[in-house]
């Protein structure tokens, strides 16, 4: 068996907008469906989202299983023009635990133009932060409009940064014909509907 059998979630978007988070809070969901899931982080030069993940799931998910990838000056690179340090990852993943179901890849902070190569993700989510501004997903990055699943995170922040969710929705189905779901990482709001989605689209698909 290699990483090919192996459902593989790709999950991006711009710095800070939620991407760690979002895993928090996803994975366990998946853990309960008694799957076992290992989750890559792509970061610049530090293992600093790594380190995050493993603390969040240690007893959880072997730390062996939890592990970042440095790509260098630009984690764009490592997901879409030359995958192949993740689908070395992926294949270390599968000979320490051959049952492995799933893995979970997060792509460290880049600009809109980020999308995963689709040998590397079977499915692909791209967060987006409402504290970017509801012009976001009108400016039509190929992240956005690409992506398996739009997901526009941080939603409780929207007063405060004077965004309107109603029209980040509607620009949203504007420039893309697949699903768009509205999370908050913070009380767990929409963290369901992704987990549905995944659960439909990638593990039973
Ligand atoms: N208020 C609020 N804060 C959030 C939410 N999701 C994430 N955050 C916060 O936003 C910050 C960035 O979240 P991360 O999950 O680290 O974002 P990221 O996309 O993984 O960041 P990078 O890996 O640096 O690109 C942290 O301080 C989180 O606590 C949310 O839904 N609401």
């Amino acid at each position: 068996m290699n990483y090919r059998d192996v459902a593989k979630v790709g999950i991006g978007g711009p710095v800070g907008s939620g991407k760690t988070s979002l895993i928090k809070e996803i994975v366990p969901h998946l853990l309960e469906d008694e799957l076992d899931v290992g989750i890559i982080a792509n970061d610049i030069l530090t293992q600093e989202d790594a380190q995050a993940l493993k603390a969040a799931f240690a007893g959880d998910i072997p730390d062996e299983l939890v592990q970042g990838v440095e790509t260098g000056a630009c984690p764009h690179t490592g997901i879409r023009e030359d995958p192949s340090m993740n689908l070395e990852k992926i294949n270390e993943f599968v000979d320490i635990e051959p049952k492995l179901d799933l893995v979970v890849l997060e792509s460290g902070g880049d600009n809109l133009a980020a999308t995963f190569n689709p040998e590397l993700a079977d499915y692909f989510i791209y967060v987006i932060s409402v504290a970017e501004g509801d012009d976001i997903p009108r400016k039509r990055g190929p992240g956005v409009v690409e992506a398996d699943l739009l997901v526009i995170n941080k939603t409780e922040l929207a007063p405060y940064v004077d965004a309107d969710l109603e029209v980040m929705d509607r620009d949203a189905h504007e420039v893309r014909d697949g699903p768009v779901v509205f999370t908050d990482c913070k009380t767990g709001e929409g963290i369901d509907a992704v987990v549905e989605h995944i659960r439909e689209q990638v593990l039973f698909a």
